[in-house]
């Protein structure tokens, strides 16, 4: 475990101000193959101690994206910071990769994959073999046992040497759902007791969300946008919304009865908790003499918000706009 070295994650600066250190941050990244799909221009940043989920839909690009970071392939333009250090090369040990389709090799079960990438990477220190629950004494070759099987013995082997940082390629991919909550409960583990870093691409928004503390949004191998766990989910809550020419006097109105609200633009403001009154709001509004353009119940679940941002979605006037 690493409890005393990774307590410098979380560093005093200044009078008492806290910043978290960096694990990755890349700018301008980007690789595109000869017909024109790839990543572009990619800037992002993984914090020390971080879960920072890749969301995007088939072909997004968070696969091209996490070969670029592991080093599979040479970035064409940008650059890449691991732990703070533009030399790639010595930091690139620090890294474990699980990816999105199993690494086996030959007749090679568990117990002989494990041993073999262990003379690679000269270290048989594995601290957290026990809870991944792998048979080592399966003798059929990996290749022959489940997905699941395959990819707890790839991140076991990513695991190899203790890294400061893991990073899935899409890790729930083709698992049922008793698979899926066993790799959750391992990467919870990791990140809460072993305090690595985490960076895991996927599709599935409900899967996602059990771990992420921070998304970034990629589509037509872009980096759409990041958000927080907490600013997806107020993106996403539910509210009226008005939209109105006269706002100013639409607000000394509304604010004594609805003071939970947001302005969002010249023309428009949201108001929480209120879903059941647009009727009321709105009659309020009109007998004051204000002109209401607009009045809709909006807010959406993350899944469809993400979806639509992706254009996964179709188009709803129910939105989080
Ligand atoms: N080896 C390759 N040669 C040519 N094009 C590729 C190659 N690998 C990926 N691409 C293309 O790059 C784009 C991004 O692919 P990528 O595999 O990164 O998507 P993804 O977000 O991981 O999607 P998925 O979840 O379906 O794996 C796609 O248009 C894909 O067809």
């Amino acid at each position: 475990m690493k409890f005393a070295h990774q307590s410098a994650t979380i560093r005093q600066h200044g009078k008492g101000m806290i910043i978290l250190e960096t694990a990755l941050e890349t700018a301008g990244l980007t690789y595109v193959f000869p017909d024109g799909n790839g990543i572009k221009n990619i800037a992002f940043q993984v914090k020390r101690g971080e879960i920072y989920a890749l969301y995007g839909g088939h072909h997004a690009g968070k696969s091209v994206l996490l070969q670029t970071i592991i080093g599979t392939l040479r970035p064409q333009a940008g650059t890449l910071q691991l732990f703070g250090n533009i030399d790639y090369q010595k930091e690139r040990r620090r890294i474990g990769f699980v990816p999105q389709k199993p690494v086996t090799i030959g007749s090679l079960s568990p117990a002989d994959m494990l041993r073999y990438f262990s003379s690679v990477f000269g270290t048989t220190e594995i601290h957290i073999l026990d809870i991944l629950h792998l048979n080592l004494k399966e003798k059929k070759a990996v290749r022959r046992l489940p997905l699941s099987t395959q990819r707890l013995v790839n991140l076991a082997v990513a695991l190899l040497g203790n890294p400061d940082m893991i990073i899935l390629d899409d890790p729930f991919s083709g698992l049922d759902k008793g698979e899926c909550e066993h790799l959750l409960s391992v990467l919870n583990y990791l990140h809460e007791i072993n305090h690595t870093t985490l960076l895991i691409s996927g599709q599935d928004y409900t899967l996602l969300s059990r771990l992420a503390s921070k998304y970034g949004v990629m589509a037509d191998g872009k980096l759409l946008c990041e958000l927080t766990a907490g600013e997806l989910k107020e993106s996403c809550q539910r509210c009226i919304k008005i939209r109105t020419p006269q706002l100013e006097r639409a607000i000394t109105i509304l604010s004594q009865q609805f003071p939970d609200f947001e302005v969002l633009g010249h023309d428009l403001i949201r108001i929480f908790h209120c879903n059941e009154q647009s009727g009321e709001i709105n009659t309020l509004l009109v007998h004051s003499g204000i002109e209401v353009s607009e009045i809709w119940l909006a807010g959406m679940e993350p899944t469809d918000y993400l979806l639509k941002m992706t254009g996964g979605a179709k188009s709803d006037s129910d939105d989080a706009k």
